[in-house]
């Protein structure tokens, strides 16, 4: 598969590239980000965060908010950060063309309902295509953790959960925990998956984790207690309350004072690049 690069700046002594590229899970054109830590420079593999971000999100907002560079380039990790979901003319959108579902909401779901189920399969392309793409074309080894915000936090959680071994650790901040329970995962569950609810649990964090019989891996997961969505929205709890059922080697951390913001990620990503390469 061929990758178009749009662009190149060097950063840290690494390189912040963005690539396009035709995806055969969604079935359009996708983009997506990478940063090359400095190691990769004399030809080195370096292991590879996968960053998998909110509602309204693109491929760019991580990179360019988090400040996750130094740390990265420092412990030589690559970080890798997908669209939100499929995007083009002939991808469908939500009716009202609201922020929470369609365009920039791709749940990392496969989609099961028309016209959905055309493009949206952000899941295969984050668990499969996507990797095998990065470990082709890219000075990077097949160690890979995986982390990401609310509807990414969503994202990296359930995948991790569901495949655990395709990564060596998980992270999240402000995740929407139980989206099955929530406004924001209910409309997007019954949207892409139909109004059977039985079928929305393959995609719940807390679900997958209280019946987790996989390998359990080591979770980090960042909450600011003064997000406005936390209640309605995220439910961590449910989340510590899965963990205890099962075991799991979960660490949630409500942060005081901390909102939903990129200002919240910038303060604590560089112990999260530090957590995950202790696993690599
Ligand atoms: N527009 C919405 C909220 C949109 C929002 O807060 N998006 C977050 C992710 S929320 C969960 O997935 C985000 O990361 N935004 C991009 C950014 O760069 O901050 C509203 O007004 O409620």
């Amino acid at each position: 598969m061929s990758l178009d690069i749009l662009s190149s700046a060097k950063v840290f002594d690494g390189w912040h590239k963005q690539y396009r590229h035709q995806s055969t899970s969604t079935r359009c054109e996708m983009r997506f980000a990478i940063f090359l830590p400095p190691q990769t420079a004399t030809g080195e593999k370096v292991p590879v965060l996968y960053w998998l971000s909110g509602l309204t999100c693109t491929e760019e907002n991580f990179m360019q908010k988090a400040g996750a560079f130094a740390e990265a380039a420092k412990l030589g990790i690559a970080i890798v950060a997908p669209d939100t979901s499929p995007r083009g003319e002939m991808v469908a959108d939500d009716a009202e063309g609201s922020y929470d579902f369609g365009l920039g909401a791709g749940f990392y779901v496969n989609a099961t309902q028309a016209p959905f189920d055309q493009h949206y399969q952000m899941y295969d392309y984050v668990v499969s295509e996507l990797p095998n793409l990065i470990e082709e074309h890219f000075p990077v080894t097949d160690q890979r953790a995986i982390s990401g915000h609310s509807m990414g936090g969503h994202g990296s959680l359930m995948i991790a959960l569901r495949n655990s071994e395709r990564y060596s650790s998980a992270s999240a901040f402000s995740p929407i925990a139980n989206p099955i329970n929530c406004p924001w995962g209910q409309k997007a569950f019954k949207g892409y998956l139909g109004d059977n609810e039985s079928d929305w649990t393959q995609y719940d964090s807390s679900e997958l984790m209280k019946r987790s019989e996989n390998k359990q891996l080591p979770m980090l997961v960042d909450q600011g207690d003064a997000d406005n969505f936390l209640d309605e929205q995220l439910r961590p709890q449910t989340l510590v309350d899965a963990a205890e059922l099962s075991q799991y080697p979960l660490t949630l951390r409500m942060q005081p004072g901390y909102d939903h913001s990129y200002y919240f990620i910038s303060t604590f990503i560089s112990e999260h690049l530090r957590f995950h390469s202790r696993y690599f």
